[in-house]
């Protein structure tokens, strides 16, 4: 039988039965019935326990007992008063587990044999009830905060009825090793509780209560923690256990969604090579396919015209559908006004923007198999006669990520699906491909979008930036494919008014904030564009004079940059990267030119400032006007 995936009920949102709907609908196989959720039903544990039982879902656990072990009298007899009282709440519940996690208290007695004795007499009272405890060690616990510790104390304390539980955050956090976890006995590992979380400097009990995020979504080696669990023979439950600021405010199925995927993702990480929790590889993505907008009639004629002013031009025409193609170099854009389309009700909601981003990828149905081991929906739209079925999987907003396969030498699906007008792709102003996409997000779906990411194609989140626009601050992380063939940066903020914050409200929702293309040489394109007519967004001459300043650029070349509106960045590595930004389509999505050289290879993060304060700046005046 496949192992139970199970999750804490303060991961999610919303009261207890909002909570335990969610992760039945999704798939768990049972909950954590975190105390304070209970606490705070307005109903009684067994009806909890027939609500879960309705849903399908187990209770594998009670948690937690705090303050327990190692406290003087007269606290110590009290304390197993209270620990009868809970067991009264697990009975009523239909648990019998459990958590006790290693006492905080200033007032507790450093002595391991102290703690055990507590320890034993606890479990033997659970065991009389048939019941069981599990010790759990904090990483803030006054004495005892290492897995180690806790089971030492289990060793000493010699109880059937009392076991180890083990939580990757507690263990990763203050590195400690949890190598030595696969040689304990896996039946005394009574439960295991799984988190990551991002490197934060700052002390590990707030970092715990406010920062972890679920596995693959944040930067500790869960997958190396889970190996040693499952190492030891441990056939229990895997289960989350994330206490996150935004997952207590988003959308409770998505949240409960991104927990199951990340826990299907860490177990085939953890075990690659076991069939109950290998996925079907991930197929390599060799970049951006084409990228497809969601326009009505009126707005393609606009975006038509700004496109041409990039030197964009009509490249084909959809067999079948009010579809257009436009192309550059090695740059396809679709424009989709075709009623009754899926690109039809992302116009519906979202207006001018783009409703899907085409992935070339090796294999597109081994893509579809690993999505739907992950739980990811897939979707086909219909199409007409000898037009190739382009499968697509819907990204956590929403939004359509097609799958392309292109095979050198064999006809593409372009040539299937569209009347193609030949000798296009010759001249131009110099753009060769798409060299990232970036998308804006609403606060709180970062995480999702990076565990996505990570899950589907095999993408790495890079360092996070903190970007200053003048309204507030952009948060941006760039996912990455190991060759780097595919990049997307993120941007999310907290703050209305910042070019992220415009962008989701204009849009309602998520979307591709900005386009860049690559060329050989961002002067010779800025030139060609802004003869075009191209809206290139100006840049102050302060910019210059601190150009000028920091890297001591030969005065010629910072004439040139100035007089084309281009930024410069360069890495310690002497890697240089030269850009430029357009000003945005109806106040929506814009795009960026970009000149790499000496392989740098981030997005000049160092200009981002810079660049919101132009857009701002354009935004106020077109405003004004
Ligand atoms: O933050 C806490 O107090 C807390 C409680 C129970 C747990 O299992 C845990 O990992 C942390
Ligand atoms: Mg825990």
């Amino acid at each position: 039988m496949a192992r139970s995936r199970c999750i804490a009920t303060v991961c999610l949102s919303g009261d207890l039965p909002d909570k335990l709907e969610a992760a039945a609908a999704v798939g768990f196989d049972g909950v954590e019935i975190f105390e304070n959720d209970l606490l705070t039903f307005n109903g009684s544990p067994a009806e909890i326990r027939r609500l879960a039982a309705d849903l399908g879902l187990s209770i594998p656990i009670f948690q937690p007992f705090r303050d327990f072990e190692a406290m003087p009298e007269p606290q110590r007899a009290r304390n197993l008063d209270r620990a009868e009282r809970k067991f009264d709440v697990m009975q009523a519940l239909g648990t019998d587990l459990v958590l006790v996690c290693s006492n905080v208290q200033p007032a507790a007695i450093d002595d391991p044999a102290r703690a055990a004795a507590d320890l034993h007499e606890m479990a033997e009272r659970a065991h009389r009830r048939g019941l069981r405890v599990g010790f759990e060690a904090l990483a803030w616990g006054r004495h005892i905060n290492r897995w180690r510790q806790a089971w030492d104390v289990v060793q000493r304390a010699d109880h059937p009825a009392l076991g180890l539980i083990v939580d990757s955050f507690h263990t990763l956090s203050i590195n400690d090793d949890p190598a030595g976890i696969a040689d304990l006995p896996g039946e005394k590992i009574f439960f295991v509780q799984l988190a990551d979380a991002p490197r934060l400097d700052m002390d590990v009990l707030n970092w715990s209560r406010h920062f972890r995020n679920f596995p693959g979504q944040g930067q500790l080696d869960v997958a190396g923690f889970t190996r040693a669990v499952l190492d030891s023979g441990y056939a229990g439950p895997l289960s989350l256990e994330i206490f996150n600021d935004e997952f207590r405010a988003a959308p409770v199925r998505q949240t409960a969604r991104d927990g199951l995927r990340s826990l299907i993702l860490v177990e085939s990480e953890a075990r690659p090579t076991v069939a109950a929790s290998a996925l079907p590889p991930v197929s390599p993505c060799s970049g951006v396919e084409f990228l497809e907008f969601a326009v009505n009639e009126p707005v393609r004629g606009e975006l038509a015209q700004f496109l041409g002013t990039l030197g964009f031009r009509l490249a084909g025409k959809h067999r079948s559908k009010a579809v257009e193609l436009y192309r550059q170099g090695g740059v396809s854009l679709v424009l989709n006004a075709e009623p009754d389309s899926a690109a039809a009700g992302h116009f519906e909601m979202h207006g001018a923007s783009v409703c899907a981003m085409a992935l070339t990828v090796a294999d597109a149905e081994a893509t579809l198999a690993r999505a739907d081991a992950l739980r990811c929906s897939t979707w086909y739209e219909p199409r007409g006669e000898g037009e190739r079925p382009i499968p697509s999987l819907r990204a956590p907003d929403g939004s359509l990520v097609c799958l392309v396969e292109n095979r050198p030498g064999e006809r593409s699906f372009w040539e299937d699906d569209f009347f193609l007008i030949p000798g296009v792709d010759a001249a131009g102003p110099g753009l060769l491909s798409i060299d990232h996409v970036a998308q804006a997000l609403t606060p709180g779906q970062m995480d999702g979008f990076v565990l996505f990411y990570r899950a589907l194609f095999g993408m790495e989140p890079e360092g996070l930036w903190e970007l200053p626009d003048p309204r507030g601050l952009v948060r941006s992380r760039a996912m990455v494919t190991p060759d780097r063939a595919l990049r997307l940066p993120l941007n999310v903020s907290e703050a209305r008014e910042t070019a992220t914050g415009r962008f989701v409200s204009a849009v309602a929702g998520a979307g591709v904030h900005h386009i860049a293309f690559l060329t050989e040489d961002a002067a010779a394109t800025a030139r060609q564009l802004a003869a075009r007519g191209a809206p290139l967004l100006p840049i102050p001459e302060n910019y210059y004079d601190d150009l000028e300043a920091r890297f001591g650029l030969e005065p010629t070349r910072l004439d040139e940059l100035k007089s084309l509106n281009l930024l410069h960045d360069q890495d310690a590595e002497g890697g240089v990267f030269t850009h430029a930004y357009t000003a945005s389509f109806a106040d929506r999505f814009f795009f960026e030119i970009v000149e790499r050289r000496g392989g740098y290879r981030q997005f000049g993060a160092p200009n981002a400032g810079v660049r919101m304060a132009a857009q701002a700046r354009y935004q106020a005046r077109r405003q004004k006007v």
